[in-house]
């Protein structure tokens, strides 16, 4: 997957079960306007959605599970439970939560990387990170590649943007690390995607500026 996606976009299409377009199908209309619009991939959440996107589309897809845990912040594909329906989705990529917090019922980022690699090797991970150490220690750990997704959601990064001062954190990962380093998060704009691909980025995940059709229309409406 990594090779389809470089020095390209890759267009998230995720709708949560409150927001207006939650739907394995509108998902798969998403991802093929995506698709014709010139992306290189897509990044989707569930096992349903990304089936319905596979019927759709011919792009490779990034996949997540987000589930909510009681008395824990990781919801980014933060237990077997996630890998299984994911490893069953046929998706190429699985991105997960990366963080060094604790995960539900306490089991190691090492035991769910090493799970994957048993199931099925060919595919990729990617690992979800808010800090540098996190992203050194995803690639001890042996990801494929670390994204800066989680940057400005975790406890200690709240608040932050991926692009505060010309996008210092993704300047600082692509500094620290070797692997490919996948610019995702807050990028709003064709020429903060074209940014971060110039400052390295190996490919540019963009979501709710494409996909979000309720966070553009307030990005309007609250503007009078
Ligand atoms: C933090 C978190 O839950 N991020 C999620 C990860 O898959 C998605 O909700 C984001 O849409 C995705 O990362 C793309 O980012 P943006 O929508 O800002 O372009």
């Amino acid at each position: 997957m990594l090779d389809r996606i470089r020095e390209g976009l890759v267009v998230s299409c995720q709708a949560l079960p409150h927001e207006p377009l939650h739907s394995p199908f509108i998902m798969s209309k998403l991802a093929l306007a995506a698709e014709q619009g010139g992306a290189l991939g897509i990044r989707a959440n569930s096992r349903d959605d990304i089936i319905a996107i596979k019927q759709e589309v011919s792009l490779p897809v990034i996949g997540i599970v987000k589930r909510n845990y009681v008395d824990c912040d990781v919801f980014i594909t933060a237990t077997f439970k996630e890998l299984d329906e994911l490893l069953e989705s046929g998706c190429e990529m699985i991105a997960m939560d990366a963080t060094s917090r604790e995960r539900p019922g306490g089991v190691k980022l090492s035991q769910l990387i090493a799970y994957c690699r048993e199931m099925n090797p060919h595919v990729q991970l990617m690992a979800d990170v808010s800090t540098v150490e996190e992203a050194l220690e995803a690639e001890k750990l042996g990801f494929d590649c670390v994204s800066t997704t989680l940057y400005g959601y975790t406890q200690y990064t709240s608040g932050r943007k991926l692009y505060d001062e010309d996008f210092s954190f993704l300047k600082a990962v692509l500094e620290a690390v070797r692997l490919p380093v996948i610019a995702e998060g807050n990028v709003m704009t064709p020429e903060m995607y074209k940014r971060c691909l110039t400052l390295g980025a190996a490919s540019v995940v963009v979501g709710g500026a494409i996909t979000r059709p309720l966070e553009i229309t307030r990005r309007f409406t609250i503007i009078a």
